[in-house]
């Protein structure tokens, strides 16, 4: 992964996102954020197995933290932004496709029902975290054809894969639903609002 380092305005703190998310280094970017990018290597299934008494949504946070403080702890200096998305379906948890076969069955489970989304994130400094949030966003798919979706796997491919709920919102992801209800960028996977807020309180982001 490559090192994103945007001259900061007024020589502010460092960012940097511990995310390999395409769409996370996608909206800090359109946002003007200057920031690094580091991948927290951390054990996501190791958490989650010790993290039962959790609901999704602090499940999400709790992820974001263990991202945040892994880099963290590497580097003395930076704020870390650490982030993680659960997707909670009939009572349970989904997990992102391991192909396309199994994306397609997973959304013809999911068409014409509802599922949430949870994004979580964590800012940390020098190891410690020091702000964490989560925004959720209540999924209302349509009962699309399977023709609809064969022609939605084909078009997108493998990209799905990266995505927790097998599709991607933008583009003819919008297709699949009926409507959203809740925040479009919590969705791609960063509740955008609270963190750029908290990054212009915490002086990394200019007011
Ligand atoms: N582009 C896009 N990405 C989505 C959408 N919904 C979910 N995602 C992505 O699904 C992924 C959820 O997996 P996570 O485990 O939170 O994050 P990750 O991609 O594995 O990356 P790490 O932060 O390094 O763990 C994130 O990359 C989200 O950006 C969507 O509608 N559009």
């Amino acid at each position: 992964m490559s090192d994103i380092s945007l001259s900061s305005p007024g020589g502010r703190e460092t960012l940097i996102l511990a995310s390999k998310s395409a769409a996370r280094r996608a909206m800090l970017e359109n946002a003007g954020v200057p920031f690094e990018v580091r991948v927290a290597g951390v054990d996501e299934d190791a958490i989650k197995a010790v993290s039962t008494d959790l609901d999704p949504a602090g499940l999400a946070v709790r992820l974001a933290e263990a991202k945040a403080l892994a880099v963290s702890r590497d580097d003395e200096t930076a704020w870390v932004l650490g982030s993680d998305q659960t997707l909670a379906f009939d009572g349970g948890l989904i997990s992102k496709a391991k192909s396309l076969d199994a994306a397609r069955e997973r959304l013809k489970s999911m068409r014409g029902r509802i599922h949430h989304l949870h994004s979580g994130a964590a800012l940390a400094v020098k190891g410690e975290i020091v702000w964490s949030g989560v925004d959720t966003v209540e999924m209302r798919m349509r009962d699309f054809s399977d023709a609809f979706l064969d022609a939605y796997l084909a078009a997108e491919g493998e990209a799905l894969l990266a995505c927790v709920g097998s599709y991607r919102l933008e583009g003819m992801g919008s297709q699949l639903f009926a409507a959203i209800d809740g925040d479009y960028f919590t969705v791609l996977g960063l509740p955008l609002w609270p963190v750029l807020a908290e990054l212009r309180r915490a002086g990394v982001l200019s007011a």
